[in-house]
């Protein structure tokens, strides 16, 4: 298919969501396919929430969500078998091995054990998980507890994955782990969207940077291309992430 062609990762339109106030305010959001795009806000901007409703795992009060080109919202279970989602809070069978996990997942997925085995197996070593593949996950710390959840979000190979704060609470090897299946998945294909709180991550790995504000996108671009809006050239991603969020919080 002609590039040009090609639907986005990730379509959304106006995309809204309501508790007591509005989480997400008609949000616009496009991804490309084989992007590596992280989203930054502050605490409570909408972040989570946003992906959650992309996952299917929320109900937006209006809008529109097409994966690839599927309408999420009228055929999820199209859209959830070619998506990831790694929740920041995972959860995991205790009384399972990382193997058993992974083979149980696979199961759920319909995928050949003799395909989905030898799969497991390497992406769990690429996480460094090689000393604990027979071991229960009930003794597994919090970061082998999400290692072992990624790595179980990705056994269906999944074309856009999507993942909310990945890196927190990771050991710096730990977190090279993560970083470098990701970047490789994104060499091979997929596209990877990561919500983040750590800029230097974004800074170095996001292939665009969005930023979100009271629910709604407001600012987006590569590095250089945020700096230009910025109209600074040596301004770090912090000094504008700071100076966005200040605008808009004087702004509400
Ligand atoms: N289930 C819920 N019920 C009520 N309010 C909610 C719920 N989920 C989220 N919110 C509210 O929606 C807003 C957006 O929350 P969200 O978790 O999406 O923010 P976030 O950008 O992911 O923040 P953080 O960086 O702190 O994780 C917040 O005001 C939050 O309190």
């Amino acid at each position: 298919m002609n590039p040009a062609e090609q639907p986005s990762a990730l379509q959304v339109r106006g995309l809204t969501k309501r508790f007591d106030r509005p989480a997400v305010d008609a949000l616009d959001l496009t991804v490309r396919p084989g992007e590596f795009y992280a989203l930054l806000g502050p605490n409570g901007a909408g972040k989570t929430t946003t992906l959650r409703m992309v996952a299917g795992l929320l109900r937006p009060d209006a809008g529109s969500v097409s994966v690839l080109g599927i309408d999420a919202l009228a055929d999820p279970i199209a859209a959830k078998q070619i998506t990831a989602w790694v929740s920041d809070e995972p959860m995991i069978y205790d009384k399972l091995t990382p193997l058993e996990y992974l083979a149980f997942v696979a199961g759920l997925w319909g995928i050949d054990p003799k395909i989905s085995e030898s799969s497991a197996h390497d992406l769990l070593v690429s996480l460094g998980l090689e000393p604990h593949l027979h071991e229960r996950c009930e003794g597994f710390s919090k970061g082998m507890r999400q290692k072992v959840a990624l790595a179980g979000a990705l056994v269906h190979e999944p074309r856009l994955i999507i993942l909310d704060e990945p890196l927190t609470g990771l050991d710096a090897l730990s977190a090279r782990h993560v970083k470098g299946l990701l970047g490789d998945r994104v060499r091979s294909g997929c596209t990877v969207i990561m919500t983040t709180h750590i800029l230097e991550v974004a800074e170095r790995m996001a292939d665009r940077i969005g930023v979100i504000a009271s629910g709604r996108l407001v600012a987006e671009g590569t590095l250089a291309e945020l700096r230009q809006q910025n109209g600074r050239n040596d301004t770090s991603l912090e000094d504008m992430f700071i100076a966005l969020v200040e605008v808009e919080a004087a702004a509400a």
